[in-house]
């Protein structure tokens, strides 16, 4: 039955549609069945008991139909009930399966009920705080006043808030929504709180963390510009302290007042029209007035409240930049002396070479080196040596004009670039400035050095047109200012290029000398002068090339150094020389000794213990039959011990060691005694001039003395007359070779000569006494 047209409540609508049949089929039974029991009664007392029976068939049948429809009710009820149970119970399980708490308060902000997950473990159960409000229970008054205007403007209110309790401090946002029933009347606060300690904490580390960065400066501005975070490296970088910045525009901190209008201008433009402002470089000013390069990055993000707070991260440039400008400095500047470099000096060269065409002047070019620059670091070592140049580095640029350039080459070599000079006397002079001042004694902890230079100058446009062939001749012309004797300075001419290439003409003949057969050994006799023994020969290089002819030693021994060929020339002398004194041992004549050079090149590289022992047994000549002649030099560089230990090595293979030109090195006493030397050989141009030069003189006693008082042999070199032999022998030197005695001599006709027998021209035995000792 549809009730809807009633008006009445569905309920009341379901009763009826049972109650209105039953009072139709009821009222129908009680009049028909009068009816009919009237109709069948035969007398009042059968009547009676027919409306008897009608009665109690009636209430059965009325009661067992309550009973079924009341039954059918109970259970609907029942089921109803259970499933609003279960439902709650789902509910209720979901609520607290999530991680936000529940809590319900009730009209009066008591709380009514809660919901929260098990392993809330630092909140007490529900039952301890159930119908008590949150002031009640103790809970910060900023929750309280949160429900007060929830329920008062009925709207929903966030809020953050923390609680002490076991297991520490806890933070919490919750977001309070009324609760009003379906006339909108208010029954209470639903509250959904979510633990966000996790969050807090890691916010606070972050924080910290932004604060106490030290590189990277961290700054806040909210959108009037004002300062809202100022870390410690925005405190270093600008040095405003945290507390000075605060609340402050960046325009009246850190931005420079050129720059002001535009940086407002774009922070308005982000803030309101969303516009960012790019990353970049930017020139900040620190408080005491410097600008600070530093790279920016901006952010805008929102505060709690959702307003606009622009961040700033700015990394200090200085270090970089300062680094980029010693990177460009070191790719361009010596750094020992701090000079420019060679490829600065090529740019300049070429800035001056445009000029000098234009203008048509004079460019030179001037090819400064140290003389025996290898000395000073030999003797005192390349600390000193550094110092040295830098002395140099700094004196040079005295010398020279504005304009001038000064480089270095590297080792002590300097390059000069000289423009808008009038002629080469204007050129000479400022070459010989500079050799005046390089040899101005320069002090070095407390020792006075000196060291020359020589000088070689091209120009521009006599010698050429261009840095690397302008380069090129200064050199040459260097070379032979070392030449002619250093300390001097020679321009470039066409003759020294005529040299330069007779040069390479000659290594090209001389590194196939060898395998031509062109290098021959001629033996001069080293005598003793109280006997007038032979008692030894110098095997002395000759080269005949085919294509030059003779070759005198000064100009191709220098060249074999130069370019290393004296290490497989020097070995074939060696074995040479050996081979011819065994030869000459097996015919019976004789001589006590062969002295053989070797080269300081040949001494350093490869190993000339093995290279010698090789020749030796090679050749038969017994060791103590060879003489090996060194220079001074070699013993002087001996800075790590090495030449010491091989000629110890040398000298346990049973040989002798000489010093050859002893006297025009850096002779020290120290090494004299530290070596195993046999003999010193006095240089000839000491012997030389004997008579007339009393220095000269002084220097050959002193040697003879010298080698007396260490037991050391001693040979004067150069003897060519009486005088000089005279002088020699009245001084105690022990031998004595040079022309006096004979020049040296080929193979065979050395042979002859030894062969006629012992033999001193004007019999110098006889004048010179045995030295007593
Ligand atoms: N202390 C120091 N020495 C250097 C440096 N660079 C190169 N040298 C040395 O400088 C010396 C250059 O020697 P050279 O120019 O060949 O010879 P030198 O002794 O000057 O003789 P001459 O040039 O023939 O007069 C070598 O001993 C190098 O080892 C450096 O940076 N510092």
């Amino acid at each position: 039955m549809n009730c809807k047209w009633l008006g009445v409540a569905p309920s009341t609508g379901r009763a009826l549609r049972i109650v209105v049949p039953y009072m139709a089929a009821a009222g129908l039974w009680i009049g028909l069945s009068d009816a009919i029991a009237l109709w069948l009664a035969a007398d009042a007392g059968v009547y009676a008991r027919l409306q008897a029976w009608k009665g109690t068939g009636f209430v059965l049948a009325t009661g067992l139909l309550l009973h079924v429809l009341m039954r059918e009710q109970f259970v609907r009820i029942e089921r109803s009930h259970a499933k609003a149970r279960n439902l709650a119970t789902r509910l209720r399980r979901m609520l607290e399966s999530l991680d936000d708490l529940i809590f319900v308060f009730d009209d009066r902000l008591r709380f009514a009920d809660a919901y929260y997950p098990d392993h809330s473990a630092q909140l007490m159960p529900p039952e301890h705080f159930m119908g008590r409000t949150a002031d009640e229970m103790g809970m910060p008054a900023e929750i309280g006043r949160a429900l007060e205007r929830v329920r008062d403007e009925c709207s929903t209110q966030p809020i953050d808030y923390a609680l002490d309790m076991k297991g520490g401090r806890f933070w919490y946002s919750a977001k309070l929504s009324p609760m009003t029933d379906e006339n909108g009347k208010f029954v209470g606060v639903i509250a959904v709180v979510r633990d966000i300690t996790g969050l807090k904490s890691s916010e606070q580390r972050f924080r910290r963390l932004f604060e106490d960065l030290n590189n990277v400066a961290v700054q806040g501005y909210d959108a009037d510009r004002r300062v809202v975070f100022w870390n410690t490296a925005s405190e270093a970088l600008y040095g405003y302290s945290r507390e000075e910045a605060l609340g402050r525009r960046f325009e009246e901190l850190i931005i420079p007042p050129a720059f002001r209008d535009e940086a407002i201008r774009m922070h308005d433009d982000w803030v309101v029209k969303d516009k960012p402002i790019p990353s970049g470089e930017l020139e900040l000013l620190h408080r005491d007035g410097e600008l600070i390069p530093v790279f920016c990055c901006h952010t805008m993000l929102r505060n709690e409240r959702g307003e606009a707070e622009m961040y700033c991260v700015d990394v200090d440039l200085r270090e970089l930049r300062e680094t980029q400008a010693q990177l460009r400095r070191a790719a361009t500047h010596d750094p020992l002396t701090g000079l420019p470099n060679r490829m600065l000096a090529r740019d300049r060269f070429d800035q001056a070479m445009a000029l000098a065409v234009r203008e048509q002047t004079l460019l030179a070019l001037l090819f400064v080196d140290l003389d025996h620059f290898k000395i000073i670091n030999d003797t005192l070592g390349h600390g000193v040596g550094d110092r040295f140049l830098q002395e140099i580095g700094r004196r040079l640029p005295s010398c020279l004009r504005e304009s001038d350039t000064i480089s270095r080459q590297g080792g002590d070599e300097f390059l000069v670039v000289l423009p808008g000079l009038r002629d080469r006397g204007a050129v000479a002079a400022i070459a010989q400035k500079i050799i005046e001042t390089v040899q101005e004694p320069c002090d070095i902890d407390g020792r006075a050095l000196t060291c020359s230079c020589s000088i070689g100058i091209a120009l521009q446009p006599d010698d050429g047109g261009d840095f690397d062939s302008l380069l090129l001749r200064a050199d040459t012309a260097m070379y032979q200012a070392k030449a002619s004797g250093r300390n001097t300075f020679r321009f470039f001419t066409a003759q020294m290029n005529a040299d330069a290439h007779e040069r390479l003409v000659m290594l090209s003949h001389l590194r196939q000398a060898v395998q031509r057969g062109e290098l021959e050994l001629h033996y001069q006799p080293q005598v003793e002068l109280a006997t007038g023994r032979v008692v030894g020969a110098e095997a002395l290089l000759r080269w005949q090339c085919a294509e030059l002819g003779s070759v005198p030693p000064a100009r191709f021994i220098p060249l074999a150094e130069e370019s290393g060929l004296i290490i497989p020339i020097g070995e074939w002398v060696l074995r040479e020389a050996c081979r011819q004194a065994r030869a000459w041992y097996d015919q019976g004549l004789e001589l006590a000794v062969m002295a053989v050079n070797v080269s300081a090149l040949q001494f350093h590289r490869g190993d000339p213990v093995e290279m010698v022992g090789r020749i030796l047994r090679e050749t038969g000549l017994p060791a103590e039959c060879l003489e090996l002649e060194l220079t001074e030099s070699l013993l002087v560089q001996d800075g790590s011990g090495t030449t010491l230990n091989t000629l110890r090595r040398l000298k346990a293979l049973g040989l002798r060691i000489a010093i050859d030109d002893f006297g025009t090195g850096y002779s020290s006493l120290a090494y004299l005694r530290r070596f195993p030397i046999d003999k010193l050989k006095i240089d000839r141009a000491f012997v030389r001039d004997l008579a007339s030069d009393p220095e000269d003189a002084a220097i050959v006693n002193l040697i003879v003395d010298l080698g007396r008082i260490l037991k050391l042999k001693t040979v004067a070199e150069g003897v060519e007359d009486h005088g000089q032999l005279a002088f020699l022998c009245e001084r105690g030197c022990n031998d004595g070779q040079g022309y006096l005695f004979a020049r040296p001599m080929p193979a065979a006709a050395f042979a002859a000569w030894l062969g006629s027998g012992p033999l001193l021209p004007g019999q110098p035995g006889q004048d010179c006494p045995p030295h007593a000792a």
